[in-house]
């Protein structure tokens, strides 16, 4: 039997993406490599949305969490072609509704597949051909599945799943762990602290995802547990660099804009303990993030506060 992966497929595909920073940049690299055309937007850029969008058989949106509602509301307007596939590539959560990314685009467009995009993505690592996979996630199978044949590769192994909202909410909250777990290791807190912070980190994401309707197995994933280990232990992750920066003395205000790209944590913090209030959700980890980055407590405060809380059953 011949097990040999037939990588790309053999339509090529017209991409559209929407944010020309780092990651859609990079993921762009992925599909050029694999023979499909690419067509970058940027609100700085020559090429008009109009023209990116009418062209395109998969619109990726890759801008940060600030520009989704903007930008969402332009492609509206526009109108796609009615089989275009939107996938969203943004780890984050709407202040204005607490929304993710994915849940904003489908509200826009209700009538078509949404896929979401989300792993253990580094985007350097990537850039330099290292092995990495990713999950792409939607209700719709033949989408995710289409999305799935153009971005697969030899470097690039990518897997399906049907719980969008898990996927995507798998990679925006580790990026509050990983503000922790710079903390963590800018304090030199040791091993075993970091094992506890990760772990209870991912109760706590469990705890919040499946209280919004995400499937708890999805955690346990490369989208969950597998991109918390990546991005909470490598200093390529802006998040992580924000949390070491913070426990050497920084402010947030020194560190943000020599960060190459969006710390999407700062944001989803805030938005977390919002919504976390409101559903009477315990996040104490991501408490001790937000009073952090709120500049009331100093990170030494953080790491005592979350030692002294009452002692419990695991
Ligand atoms: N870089 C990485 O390794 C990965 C990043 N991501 C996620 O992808 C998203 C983008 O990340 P990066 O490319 O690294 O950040 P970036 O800061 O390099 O790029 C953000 C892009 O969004 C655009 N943008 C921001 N606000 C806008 C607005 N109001 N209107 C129009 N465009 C706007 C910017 O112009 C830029 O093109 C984030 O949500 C991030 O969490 C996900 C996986 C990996
Ligand atoms: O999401 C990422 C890796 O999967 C990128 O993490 P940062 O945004 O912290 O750099």
């Amino acid at each position: 039997m011949d097990n040999t992966p037939t990588f790309p497929p053999t339509k090529p595909q017209t991409l559209g993406i929407l944010g020309a920073g780092v990651w859609g940049r990079t993921l762009g690299q992925l599909v050029s490599q694999n023979g499909h055309r690419v067509e970058y937007w940027s609100r700085r850029g020559d090429r008009s949305l109009e023209e990116v969008v009418t062209g395109a058989d998969i619109l990726l949106s890759a801008v940060s969490m600030k520009g989704v509602a903007p930008v969402l509301s332009q492609v509206k307007a526009i109108g796609p072609g009615a089989d275009t596939i939107i996938v969203t590539a943004t780890k984050g959560l709407d202040p204005q509704t607490t929304c993710t990314a994915a849940q904003l685009w489908q509200r826009a467009f209700s009538d078509r597949p949404v896929v979401v995009l989300a792993g253990p993505n580094l985007s350097k690592e990537i850039q330099q051909g290292l092995p990495a996979a990713t999950v792409v996630a939607s209700h719709d199978e033949i989408a995710a599945t289409l999305v799935q044949e153009v971005f697969s590769s030899s470097n690039f192994r990518v897997y399906t799943n049907p719980d969008p909202l898990g996927v995507e909410l798998g990679g925006t909250l580790k990026n509050v762990m990983a503000i922790a777990s710079g903390v963590c290791d800018g304090l030199q807190l040791g091993t075993n602290a970091k094992a506890a912070l990760l772990t209870r980190g991912l109760t706590e994401i469990i705890r919040i995802g499946t209280h919004w309707g995400a499937q708890m197995e999805t955690f346990y994933g490369l989208s969950g547990l597998g991109d918390l280990l990546a991005t909470c232990n490598s200093p390529l992750s802006r998040n992580y660099q924000v949390g070491y920066q913070l426990a050497q003395g920084k402010t947030l205000a020194e560190i943000l804009p020599n960060l190459e790209g969006t710390a999407e944590g700062v944001n989803t913090t805030q938005v977390l303990i919002q919504r976390a209030k409101t559903l009477e959700i315990s996040v104490p980890i991501s408490y001790q993030v937000h009073q952090l980055l709120e500049g009331q407590i100093t990170p030494k405060d953080a790491v005592e506060a979350l030692m002294l809380r009452d002692i419990k059953p695991e």
